[in-house]
């Protein structure tokens, strides 16, 4: 496969397309406990054998919540500005359903470069996103893998659409269980970004991916 495509060296800050960002370092701590805390409220909720009384004071106490928070809200759309240690930028959803800091039906992904070039994050999906008894649902890993590997992309300064996703499932991956995920970008082509990712459990891959990612014209980057 042909490398004909550079990198861009630096993405362009979406603001001058029109999309509102954040710093990551902005999100109020406050913010990030309150989505910890209802991550563990929608595992619970879809476990509880509470009573009628419990259950209804509850959802007294969730509506009340709601209703607190809904005056105040980011506009859809808007980004999140994530810097790394070695002072390079990048830009996420902030309420991405994967991997939104502030979104809680994301489950607790992390990505950080991996030392041999790509990203790896390790994580832990509760019952929440179980398919099969016991087992993550295969759509999610999917969408895990997705996300890792428009990440990876994203991360060489190609940030992208998918435009080809391809899932081989090797192994059932457990919920309430260490997992590993790791993404690298394996080729370019004008546009075209290639790249491959895994999750792995106890040092065994159990789903991995590929994908094809059309990069965003972006303005100075040569185009196609
Ligand atoms: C600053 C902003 C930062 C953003 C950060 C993002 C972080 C991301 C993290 C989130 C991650 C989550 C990620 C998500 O959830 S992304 C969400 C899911 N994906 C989408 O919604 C994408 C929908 N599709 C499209 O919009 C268009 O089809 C795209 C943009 C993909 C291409 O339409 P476009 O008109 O632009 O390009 P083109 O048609 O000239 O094609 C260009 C080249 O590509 C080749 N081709 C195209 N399709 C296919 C195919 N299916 N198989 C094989 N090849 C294909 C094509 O032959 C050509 O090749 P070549 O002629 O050069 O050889």
């Amino acid at each position: 496969m042909t490398v004909e495509t550079e990198p861009v060296a630096e993405l362009p800050d979406p603001r001058d397309f029109g999309l509102p960002v954040v710093g990551e370092e902005e999100i109020p701590a406050e913010l990030t406990s309150l989505v910890e805390e209802v991550r563990t409220l929608v595992d619970a909720v879809a476990h509880t054998r509470a009573g009628a009384e419990d259950l209804a004071a509850a959802r007294t106490a969730v509506a009340e919540a709601a209703s607190r928070l809904q005056g105040d809200r980011h506009d859809i759309g808007t980004m999140v500005r994530h810097t790394w240690p070695d002072g390079r930028v990048e830009y996420g959803t902030l309420a991405n359903i994967v991997a939104g800091p502030t979104n809680a039906a994301a489950p607790p992904l992390r990505l950080e470069r991996a030392s041999g070039g790509g990203l790896h994050g390790g994580f832990r999906l509760n019952g929440v996103y179980q398919g099969p008894p016991g087992l993550v649902h295969g759509g999610w890993l999917a969408a895990l893998l997705d996300q890792a590997l428009g990440a990876a992309a994203g991360a060489e300064g190609m940030p992208g659409l998918t435009a080809n996703l391809d899932v081989n499932y090797r192994r059932p991956t457990p919920v309430e269980a260490p997992l590993e995920i790791t993404a690298r970008v394996t080729g370019t082509e004008r546009r075209k970004v290639f790249v491959a990712a895994e999750i792995s459990h106890d040092g065994e891959v159990t789903a991995e991916g590929t994908a094809l990612m059309v990069r965003l014209d972006l303005p100075g980057d040569g185009g196609a």
